[in-house]
Protein backbone atom coordinates (compact mmCIF):
# COMPACT_ATOMS: atom_id res chain seq x y z
CA UNK A 1 0.00 0.00 0.00
CA UNK A 2 1.49 3.31 -1.14
CA UNK A 3 2.38 5.44 1.63
CA UNK A 4 0.28 8.73 1.94
CA UNK A 5 1.35 11.84 3.80
CA UNK A 6 -0.75 13.68 5.71
CA UNK A 7 -1.63 16.74 4.24
CA UNK A 8 -1.25 18.84 7.48
CA UNK A 9 1.54 19.31 9.58
CA UNK A 10 -0.23 19.87 12.69
CA UNK A 11 -4.11 19.19 13.90
CA UNK A 12 -5.67 19.66 17.21
CA UNK A 13 -8.74 18.87 17.55
CA UNK A 14 -10.79 20.03 20.87
CA UNK A 15 -7.70 19.95 22.95
CA UNK A 16 -7.68 20.16 26.23
CA UNK A 17 -5.30 20.22 29.30
CA UNK A 18 -5.83 20.44 33.10
CA UNK A 19 -3.23 20.80 35.23
CA UNK A 20 -4.01 19.22 38.53
CA UNK A 21 -1.71 20.54 41.95
CA UNK A 22 -1.83 19.87 45.11
CA UNK A 23 -1.30 22.13 48.37
CA UNK A 24 -0.69 22.01 51.90
CA UNK A 25 0.46 19.41 54.38
CA UNK A 26 -2.30 18.95 57.01
CA UNK A 27 -4.96 20.14 55.22
CA UNK A 28 -4.10 19.00 51.81
CA UNK A 29 -6.04 20.93 48.85
CA UNK A 30 -6.19 19.72 45.02
CA UNK A 31 -6.62 22.84 42.59
CA UNK A 32 -7.34 22.29 39.05
CA UNK A 33 -6.41 25.08 36.46
CA UNK A 34 -8.05 24.79 33.03
CA UNK A 35 -4.78 25.82 30.97
CA UNK A 36 -6.14 24.66 27.90
CA UNK A 37 -9.50 24.62 27.43
CA UNK A 38 -10.57 22.89 23.77
CA UNK A 39 -8.48 24.40 20.59
CA UNK A 40 -8.92 23.27 17.29
CA UNK A 41 -5.89 23.86 14.97
CA UNK A 42 -4.75 23.06 11.71
CA UNK A 43 -1.66 23.92 10.21
CA UNK A 44 -0.52 23.68 6.50
CA UNK A 45 3.06 22.09 5.51
CA UNK A 46 5.56 24.79 4.82
CA UNK A 47 3.63 26.95 7.08
CA UNK A 48 5.24 29.53 9.80
CA UNK A 49 2.11 29.73 12.26
CA UNK A 50 2.38 32.07 15.08
CA UNK A 51 0.60 31.76 18.38
CA UNK A 52 -0.14 34.93 20.33
CA UNK A 53 -1.55 35.67 23.69
CA UNK A 54 -0.89 37.30 27.29
CA UNK A 55 0.66 35.82 30.05
CA UNK A 56 -0.44 32.05 30.50
CA UNK A 57 -2.90 32.17 28.04
CA UNK A 58 -2.00 28.43 27.42
CA UNK A 59 0.80 28.81 24.44
CA UNK A 60 3.60 26.59 25.98
CA UNK A 61 1.14 23.86 27.47
CA UNK A 62 -0.58 23.60 23.83
CA UNK A 63 3.06 23.17 22.43
CA UNK A 64 4.22 20.71 24.98
CA UNK A 65 0.54 19.04 23.80
CA UNK A 66 1.92 18.70 20.45
CA UNK A 67 5.35 17.93 20.90
CA UNK A 68 4.59 14.88 22.75
CA UNK A 69 5.99 16.35 26.29
CA UNK A 70 2.48 16.61 28.17
CA UNK A 71 -0.44 14.54 27.68
CA UNK A 72 -3.81 16.12 26.49
CA UNK A 73 -6.52 15.85 29.26
CA UNK A 74 -8.80 15.64 26.10
CA UNK A 75 -9.20 16.03 22.13
CA UNK A 76 -6.52 14.86 19.78
CA UNK A 77 -3.90 16.23 18.11
CA UNK A 78 -1.85 14.58 14.93
CA UNK A 79 1.93 15.90 13.99
CA UNK A 80 2.32 14.92 9.69
CA UNK A 81 -0.31 12.29 10.88
CA UNK A 82 1.00 10.79 13.90
CA UNK A 83 -1.22 11.27 16.80
CA UNK A 84 0.73 12.88 19.66
CA UNK A 85 -0.84 10.12 22.50
CA UNK A 86 -0.36 7.13 20.61
CA UNK A 87 2.62 7.29 18.61
CA UNK A 88 5.42 9.70 20.48
CA UNK A 89 8.37 8.15 19.19
CA UNK A 90 7.01 8.59 15.52
CA UNK A 91 5.99 12.62 16.38
CA UNK A 92 9.34 13.41 18.02
CA UNK A 93 11.08 11.85 15.30
CA UNK A 94 9.62 14.31 12.96
CA UNK A 95 9.81 17.41 15.26
CA UNK A 96 12.56 19.71 16.75
CA UNK A 97 11.95 22.18 20.22
CA UNK A 98 13.44 25.55 20.91
CA UNK A 99 12.76 27.41 23.78
CA UNK A 100 13.96 30.91 24.81
CA UNK A 101 16.41 31.22 27.84
CA UNK A 102 19.28 29.98 29.24
CA UNK A 103 18.66 26.28 29.56
CA UNK A 104 19.04 23.28 26.88
CA UNK A 105 23.50 24.26 26.63
CA UNK A 106 26.41 23.43 28.06
CA UNK A 107 28.49 26.68 28.76
CA UNK A 108 31.83 24.58 29.20
CA UNK A 109 31.97 23.24 25.97
CA UNK A 110 32.73 25.01 22.60
CA UNK A 111 29.43 25.27 20.32
CA UNK A 112 30.60 22.57 17.99
CA UNK A 113 31.12 20.02 20.80
CA UNK A 114 27.49 21.27 21.95
CA UNK A 115 26.63 20.44 18.38
CA UNK A 116 28.17 17.04 18.22
CA UNK A 117 27.43 16.08 21.36
CA UNK A 118 23.43 16.62 20.59
CA UNK A 119 24.27 15.46 17.21
CA UNK A 120 25.09 11.79 18.97
CA UNK A 121 22.09 12.20 21.48
CA UNK A 122 19.58 12.56 18.06
CA UNK A 123 21.42 9.43 16.39
CA UNK A 124 22.94 11.87 13.87
CA UNK A 125 25.08 8.65 11.79
CA UNK A 126 28.75 9.66 12.15
CA UNK A 127 29.65 10.21 8.85
CA UNK A 128 26.94 12.50 8.37
CA UNK A 129 27.67 14.66 11.35
CA UNK A 130 30.27 16.87 9.94
CA UNK A 131 28.78 18.01 7.39
CA UNK A 132 25.66 18.94 9.12
CA UNK A 133 27.23 20.50 11.79
CA UNK A 134 28.79 23.34 9.10
CA UNK A 135 25.23 23.60 7.59
CA UNK A 136 23.69 24.12 10.59
CA UNK A 137 26.40 26.65 11.51
CA UNK A 138 26.50 28.37 8.36
CA UNK A 139 22.54 28.64 8.48
CA UNK A 140 22.53 30.32 12.25
CA UNK A 141 25.19 32.52 11.52
CA UNK A 142 27.82 31.07 13.75
CA UNK A 143 30.42 29.50 11.13
CA UNK A 144 33.82 30.88 12.65
CA UNK A 145 32.92 30.97 16.20
CA UNK A 146 31.87 27.63 16.46
CA UNK A 147 35.75 26.75 18.56
CA UNK A 148 34.74 29.45 21.29
CA UNK A 149 32.87 28.34 24.49
CA UNK A 150 29.00 29.21 24.67
CA UNK A 151 30.05 31.01 27.90
CA UNK A 152 31.20 33.78 26.40
CA UNK A 153 28.52 33.95 23.64
CA UNK A 154 25.96 36.64 23.57
CA UNK A 155 22.16 35.91 24.11
CA UNK A 156 21.25 36.12 20.18
CA UNK A 157 24.37 33.63 19.67
CA UNK A 158 22.59 31.00 22.22
CA UNK A 159 19.35 31.24 20.69
CA UNK A 160 20.92 30.74 17.10
CA UNK A 161 22.90 27.78 18.50
CA UNK A 162 19.13 26.62 20.01
CA UNK A 163 18.12 26.79 16.49
CA UNK A 164 20.84 24.94 15.13
CA UNK A 165 20.43 22.31 17.79
CA UNK A 166 16.99 21.65 17.22
CA UNK A 167 17.65 21.05 13.82
CA UNK A 168 20.43 18.47 13.99
CA UNK A 169 17.70 15.68 12.84
CA UNK A 170 16.65 17.58 10.11
CA UNK A 171 12.88 18.03 11.61
CA UNK A 172 10.13 18.26 9.44
CA UNK A 173 7.91 20.63 11.93
CA UNK A 174 10.16 23.18 14.16
CA UNK A 175 8.41 24.37 17.79
CA UNK A 176 10.16 27.44 18.31
CA UNK A 177 8.74 28.98 21.95
CA UNK A 178 10.15 32.74 22.35
CA UNK A 179 12.86 32.61 20.54
CA UNK A 180 13.69 35.91 20.72
CA UNK A 181 13.22 36.59 24.20
CA UNK A 182 15.45 38.54 25.71
CA UNK A 183 17.17 39.41 22.93
CA UNK A 184 18.57 42.89 21.95
CA UNK A 185 17.32 44.38 18.61
CA UNK A 186 20.18 43.51 15.96
CA UNK A 187 20.69 40.10 17.25
CA UNK A 188 16.44 39.68 16.84
CA UNK A 189 16.59 41.14 13.61
CA UNK A 190 19.19 37.98 12.90
CA UNK A 191 17.07 35.96 14.23
CA UNK A 192 14.28 36.63 12.27
CA UNK A 193 16.31 36.14 9.06
CA UNK A 194 17.27 32.94 10.08
CA UNK A 195 13.63 31.67 11.21
CA UNK A 196 12.37 33.00 7.36
CA UNK A 197 15.58 31.14 6.12
CA UNK A 198 13.58 27.91 7.46
CA UNK A 199 10.54 28.68 6.18
CA UNK A 200 12.12 29.03 3.03
CA UNK A 201 13.38 26.04 3.22
CA UNK A 202 10.17 24.06 3.50
CA UNK A 203 10.30 23.76 7.36
CA UNK A 204 6.92 24.08 9.49
CA UNK A 205 7.05 26.60 12.11
CA UNK A 206 5.38 26.92 14.87
CA UNK A 207 6.49 30.23 16.79
CA UNK A 208 5.62 31.69 19.87
CA UNK A 209 6.59 35.17 20.87
CA UNK A 210 5.33 38.37 22.54
CA UNK A 211 6.74 40.35 19.71
CA UNK A 212 4.06 41.76 17.72
CA UNK A 213 6.30 42.99 15.03
CA UNK A 214 8.06 39.68 14.91
CA UNK A 215 4.95 38.00 14.70
CA UNK A 216 3.68 40.07 11.64
CA UNK A 217 7.11 40.33 10.03
CA UNK A 218 7.45 36.43 9.89
CA UNK A 219 4.11 34.78 10.00
CA UNK A 220 1.74 33.49 7.47
CA UNK A 221 -1.31 32.92 9.96
CA UNK A 222 -1.50 33.93 13.47
CA UNK A 223 -3.70 31.73 16.57
CA UNK A 224 -4.24 35.12 19.41
CA UNK A 225 -4.82 32.31 22.16
CA UNK A 226 -6.77 33.99 25.58
CA UNK A 227 -7.99 32.34 28.85
CA UNK A 228 -6.82 28.58 26.95
CA UNK A 229 -9.01 29.17 23.88
CA UNK A 230 -8.22 30.58 20.05
CA UNK A 231 -9.60 33.94 20.38
CA UNK A 232 -8.74 34.79 16.74
CA UNK A 233 -7.09 33.03 13.68
CA UNK A 234 -6.14 34.26 10.09
CA UNK A 235 -3.14 35.88 8.55
CA UNK A 236 -1.75 38.89 10.12
CA UNK A 237 -3.96 41.10 7.56
CA UNK A 238 -7.14 39.60 8.36
CA UNK A 239 -6.60 40.24 12.55
CA UNK A 240 -5.28 43.83 11.31
CA UNK A 241 -8.50 44.37 9.60
CA UNK A 242 -10.74 43.69 12.70
CA UNK A 243 -9.17 47.51 14.01
CA UNK A 244 -9.26 49.35 10.29
CA UNK A 245 -12.54 51.36 11.27
CA UNK A 246 -10.10 52.42 14.43
CA UNK A 247 -7.47 55.58 15.01
CA UNK A 248 -5.09 55.11 18.14
CA UNK A 249 -4.15 57.84 19.88
CA UNK A 250 -0.49 57.15 21.64
CA UNK A 251 0.22 59.36 24.54
CA UNK A 252 3.28 59.37 26.87
CA UNK A 253 1.83 59.99 30.52
CA UNK A 254 3.72 60.42 33.44
CA UNK A 255 1.26 58.78 36.76
CA UNK A 256 -1.70 57.88 34.95
CA UNK A 257 -3.54 55.55 37.01
CA UNK A 258 -6.35 52.94 36.45
CA UNK A 259 -9.01 55.69 37.45
CA UNK A 260 -7.77 57.58 33.70
CA UNK A 261 -7.63 54.64 32.33
CA UNK A 262 -11.21 53.90 33.12
CA UNK A 263 -12.23 58.05 32.36
CA UNK A 264 -10.64 57.45 28.91
CA UNK A 265 -12.55 54.10 28.80
CA UNK A 266 -16.34 55.57 29.34
CA UNK A 267 -16.05 58.45 26.39
CA UNK A 268 -18.03 58.19 23.40
CA UNK A 269 -16.15 56.57 20.51
CA UNK A 270 -13.19 55.26 22.67
CA UNK A 271 -13.26 51.39 21.48
CA UNK A 272 -10.50 50.26 24.40
CA UNK A 273 -7.82 51.48 26.07
CA UNK A 274 -4.47 50.46 27.45
CA UNK A 275 -0.88 51.42 29.15
CA UNK A 276 2.76 50.63 29.11
CA UNK A 277 5.20 50.97 31.90
CA UNK A 278 8.32 51.35 31.26
CA UNK A 279 10.06 53.23 34.37
CA UNK A 280 8.04 55.99 35.21
CA UNK A 281 6.94 56.82 31.63
CA UNK A 282 3.42 54.80 30.64
CA UNK A 283 2.32 54.75 26.95
CA UNK A 284 -1.12 55.12 27.01
CA UNK A 285 -2.90 53.14 23.85
CA UNK A 286 -6.48 54.35 23.12
CA UNK A 287 -8.19 52.70 19.78
CA UNK A 288 -11.13 55.05 19.02
CA UNK A 289 -13.39 55.23 16.01
CA UNK A 290 -11.96 56.53 12.81
CA UNK A 291 -12.68 59.88 12.74
CA UNK A 292 -14.10 60.84 16.26
CA UNK A 293 -11.45 63.31 17.38
CA UNK A 294 -10.85 62.68 20.70
CA UNK A 295 -7.53 64.41 21.10
CA UNK A 296 -9.03 67.29 23.88
CA UNK A 297 -11.58 64.83 25.74
CA UNK A 298 -8.81 62.41 26.13
CA UNK A 299 -6.26 64.95 27.77
CA UNK A 300 -8.95 66.11 29.77
CA UNK A 301 -9.83 63.03 31.46
CA UNK A 302 -5.89 62.82 32.02
CA UNK A 303 -6.29 66.11 33.85
CA UNK A 304 -3.30 66.86 36.30
CA UNK A 305 -0.68 64.31 35.44
CA UNK A 306 2.44 65.21 33.41
CA UNK A 307 1.41 64.50 29.48
CA UNK A 308 4.49 63.48 26.75
CA UNK A 309 4.09 63.07 23.03
CA UNK A 310 0.78 62.68 21.94
CA UNK A 311 0.50 61.35 17.90
CA UNK A 312 -2.34 59.05 16.34
CA UNK A 313 -1.54 56.52 13.95
CA UNK A 314 -2.87 54.04 11.68
CA UNK A 315 -3.79 50.39 14.21
CA UNK A 316 -1.11 47.56 13.50
CA UNK A 317 -0.85 44.06 14.52
CA UNK A 318 -0.30 44.92 18.14
CA UNK A 319 -3.75 47.05 18.29
CA UNK A 320 -5.56 43.89 16.77
CA UNK A 321 -3.94 41.53 19.58
CA UNK A 322 -4.84 44.30 22.47
CA UNK A 323 -8.03 44.70 21.01
CA UNK A 324 -9.11 40.78 21.10
CA UNK A 325 -7.41 40.04 24.22
CA UNK A 326 -9.36 43.06 26.06
CA UNK A 327 -12.49 41.08 24.83
CA UNK A 328 -11.62 38.08 25.93
CA UNK A 329 -11.01 39.58 29.11
CA UNK A 330 -14.46 41.44 29.09
CA UNK A 331 -16.31 37.84 28.32
CA UNK A 332 -17.18 38.86 25.00
CA UNK A 333 -17.89 35.36 23.39
CA UNK A 334 -15.49 34.21 20.50
CA UNK A 335 -16.77 33.30 16.92
CA UNK A 336 -13.60 32.61 15.34
CA UNK A 337 -14.24 29.85 12.60
CA UNK A 338 -12.35 26.89 13.81
CA UNK A 339 -12.01 23.20 11.89
CA UNK A 340 -14.39 21.77 13.91
CA UNK A 341 -17.02 24.32 14.09
CA UNK A 342 -16.43 24.70 9.96
CA UNK A 343 -16.92 20.85 9.81
CA UNK A 344 -19.54 21.22 11.59
CA UNK A 345 -21.63 24.01 9.32
CA UNK A 346 -20.21 22.66 6.43
N1 LIG B 1 3.02 22.59 35.60
C1 LIG B 1 1.98 23.35 35.88
N2 LIG B 1 1.22 23.13 36.99
C2 LIG B 1 0.15 23.89 37.26
N3 LIG B 1 -0.27 24.92 36.50
C3 LIG B 1 0.44 25.22 35.39
C4 LIG B 1 1.61 24.45 35.03
N4 LIG B 1 2.11 24.96 33.88
C5 LIG B 1 1.31 26.00 33.52
N5 LIG B 1 0.30 26.15 34.43
C6 LIG B 1 -0.79 27.14 34.38
O1 LIG B 1 -1.47 26.96 33.14
C7 LIG B 1 -1.83 28.20 32.56
C8 LIG B 1 -1.22 28.30 31.16
O2 LIG B 1 0.19 28.32 31.26
P1 LIG B 1 1.16 28.34 29.97
O3 LIG B 1 2.56 28.25 30.49
O4 LIG B 1 0.72 27.31 29.00
O5 LIG B 1 0.87 29.78 29.38
P2 LIG B 1 1.68 30.64 28.31
O6 LIG B 1 0.67 31.19 27.36
O7 LIG B 1 2.77 29.82 27.70
O8 LIG B 1 2.27 31.80 29.19
P3 LIG B 1 3.67 32.61 29.09
O9 LIG B 1 3.51 33.57 27.95
O10 LIG B 1 3.75 33.28 30.40
O11 LIG B 1 4.77 31.59 28.85
C9 LIG B 1 -1.32 29.26 33.53
O12 LIG B 1 -2.41 29.62 34.36
C10 LIG B 1 -0.25 28.56 34.32
O13 LIG B 1 -0.14 29.11 35.60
Amino acid sequence: MPVTEAPWAIEAFGLRRTYTTRTGFLRPRTTETEAVRGIDLQVARGELFGLLGPNGAGKTTTIKMLNTLLLPTSGTARVLGHDVACEPVAVRRRIGYVFGGDRGLYDRLTALDNLRYFAELHGVEPRDQRRRIAELLELVGLLGREKERVEGYSRGMRQRLHIARGLLHRPDVLFLDEPSIGVDPVAARDLRRTVADLRADGTTVLLTTHYMAEADELCDRIAVIAGGTIRALGTPGRLKSRVQERDVLEIEAYGAGAEHLDRIRALPGVRGAAAEERGSLQTLTVQADRGADLHAPVLAALGGIRIGRVVTREPTLEDAYIAIVEEADAGVPDDEPTPAREAASA
